[in-house]
Parts: structure tokens; C-alpha cells; sequence
């Protein structure tokens, strides 16, 4: 099966063209954990799948290290329209992208043109859609503690994990945040209370959880717990959910930049469209082949 290692921010992630491997839905989540194996696979934060579809230009399967499906990913899909681009499946520079049902659409940025080569794909700038904050949708078990213009939402709610008082607020850009600010973020014991987070009983479906310091009214330093793979370098969909969660509680203007371990992505929140845009790079780290019924 070839494959091709790329990542965005540091997130990184193994890229398989599903046009021509095919592996059945039953093996996937098995062989996604081996290849993602950082000792005896490629290594990677997870597999993404691309494949076709009939209601976008692509659809991407995302799955974390773990083996589970998780609904989006925000580097993940700056990465796949970088591999439709660079590897000739598609000329556009407008595309869009379907994941777990729903359609993202994509603006690529594509450097290095001339007569005879049409370039690569450098940034990628993603409508991510609409931040979802009704408790039930998110999901999380709690109250509403605000009435936003966007309807009733977790901002800034106390709750206790491994015995300590958090606050959080709670965003879903498909896939499930919590978002936690606090100080000293770079000294934070993240393998201990990551885990508590994904796993504590008011995430039905598990969570994502960033923590998040406030630099200034532009910029914020974030660290993620990511469901499914543990600390991340990087995490799209949680810079989007990160910069709705600063806006609910007053932290941050609409457009900001979040400062990660592996780089920085720039996330506005239209609040006049409600509609939440990442921009950011995409890289390709090497590409290869592999058994995938032999790791
Ligand atoms: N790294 C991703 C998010 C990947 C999925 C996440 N772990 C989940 O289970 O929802 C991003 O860049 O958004």
C-alpha cells in the first residue's frame, strides 16, 4: 500500500489514497493502529483516507491513533487538499471536502507556478463551518450556563476532574472540545489530566481538550489533548473551537492566532456569518510503501 506522511502544524498524520487502496471497513481500525505505531509502524498522530464522493470534490476518512473515527480534522484536511493538488487529482484551487456528512470548503494557495509546473499547494485556508454549542450537540452533560446569540452553551462551567475545580467551555466543530483556560500551560502535567478529561463521565463521546493561555487579545498559547492519540503538536478543529470559547468569555477579539508546540494557525470567527475560517500550512514529510497486513 503506498502512502504519504504529511502534517500540518506538526500534526502529523499518514495520507492514503483510497481511488486505489482498498481495504475493507472492518480492518481499518486494526491496521490504522499498527501504521500509526511511532515504534513499529510509519508513526503518526493517525491515517487519513481519501476518497471519492459524490456530494463534495473528496471525502476524508479520518481515523486517530487509536483506531476510532473521529468526524473532522482541521490539519487533517488542510493536508488532504495539499495531496489532491500536488499530486494532480485535481487543478482547481477552490475545492471542497466532505467529512462524517459534512462539506468544508477550501481556498489553496499554490506557490512555485511556471510554464511548465503548476506548483504546490503552500497554505490552505478551510470554512470550517458553524461552531455548534447546545450542550446535548457538543456532546456534554452539563447545564447551560449562557445564553449566547448563537442559542444556550457550557461557557466557562465548573468542573471537577482527578479531584482539582477546572472551568470550561464547550465547543463542537464537529468533533468534541473542552476548553480549559488557565496559566503556567507550557509546565502542565498534560499526560496526567489529558487522559481524566477525554475519559470523565460528562463527555458521552469522549472529548478533545485544549488548555489555553491568554497572551493578548490577539494571540493565545495552546496545548491539546487530543481523543483518540493523547498530546498533539498541533489540533485544528481545537484553534477554531479555542478562539469561540475566547470570544464567549470575553478573552480575545474574533481573529486571532493560536501558538501551538509544532507552529501557528490564524482562526477568525465571523460572528456576522457565524462561521468559523482556519488558515495554515501543509507539508509533505515523505512518502512510501508499506504492508499494511505485515506491521
Ligand atoms: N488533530 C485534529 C483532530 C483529530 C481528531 C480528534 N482527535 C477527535 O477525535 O475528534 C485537528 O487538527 O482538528
Amino acid at each position: 500500500m503506498k502512502f504519504t506522511k504529511m502534517q500540518g502544524c506538526g500534526n502529523d498524520y499518514v495520507y492514503v489514497n483510497g481511488f486505489t487502496e482498498k481495504l475493507s471497513p472492518q480492518e481499518k481500525p486494526e491496521i490504522v493502529r499498527k501504521l500509526s505505531d511511532r515504534h513499529f509502524g510509519i508513526g503518526g498522530d493517525g491515517v487519513i483516507f481519501i476518497n471519492p464522493a459524490e456530494e463534495a470534490d473528496f471525502e476524508m476518512e479520518m481515523y486517530n491513533a487509536d483506531g476510532s473515527r473521529s468526524e473532522m480534522c482541521g490539519n487533517g484536511i488542510r493536508c488532504v487538499a495539499k495531496y489532491v493538488y500536488d499530486k494532480g487529482l485535481t487543478d482547481r484551487e477552490d475545492i471542497t471536502i466532505v467529512s462524517a456528512g459534512k462539506i468544508k470548503y477550501l481556498k489553496l494557495t499554490v506557490e512555485g507556478r511556471t510554464a511548465t509546473d503548476r506548483g504546490h499547494v503552500t497554505m490552505v485556508q478551510v470554512n470550517m463551518g458553524q461552531p455548534v454549542l447546545a450542550p446535548m450537540e457538543v456532546p456534554v452533560i452539563a447545564e447551560a450556563t449562557r445564553e449566547t446569540p448563537v442559542g444556550p452553551a457550557v461557557v466557562d462551567a465548573p468542573v471537577t476532574v482527578d479531584g482539582e475545580k477546572y472551568r470550561m467551555t464547550c465547543v463542537s466543530m464537529g468533533n468534541p472540545h473542552a476548553i480549559v483556560f488557565m496559566n503556567g500551560v507550557k509546565d502542565l502535567d498534560i499526560e496526567k489530566i489529558g487522559p481524566k478529561f477525554e475519559h470523565h463521565p460528562c463527555f458521552p463521546n469522549r472529548t478533545n481538550t485544549e488548555f489555553v493561555e491568554i497572551l493578548d487579545r490577539k494571540n493565545v498559547f495552546m496545548r491539546v489533548w487530543e481523543r483518540g492519540t493523547g498530546e498533539t503538536l498541533a489540533c485544528g478543529t481545537g484553534c477554531c473551537a479555542t478562539a469561540v470559547a475566547c470570544v464567549l468569555n470575553g478573552l480575545t477579539d474574533e481573529e486571532i492566532t493560536v501558538k501551538l508546540l509544532g507552529g501557528e494557525l490564524h482562526i477568525k470567527w465571523d460572528r456576522t456569518a457565524n462561521l468559523v475560517y482556519m488558515t495554515g500550512p501543509a507539508k509533505i514529510v515523505f512518502e512510501g510503501e508499506v504492508d499494511p497486513y505485515s506491521v
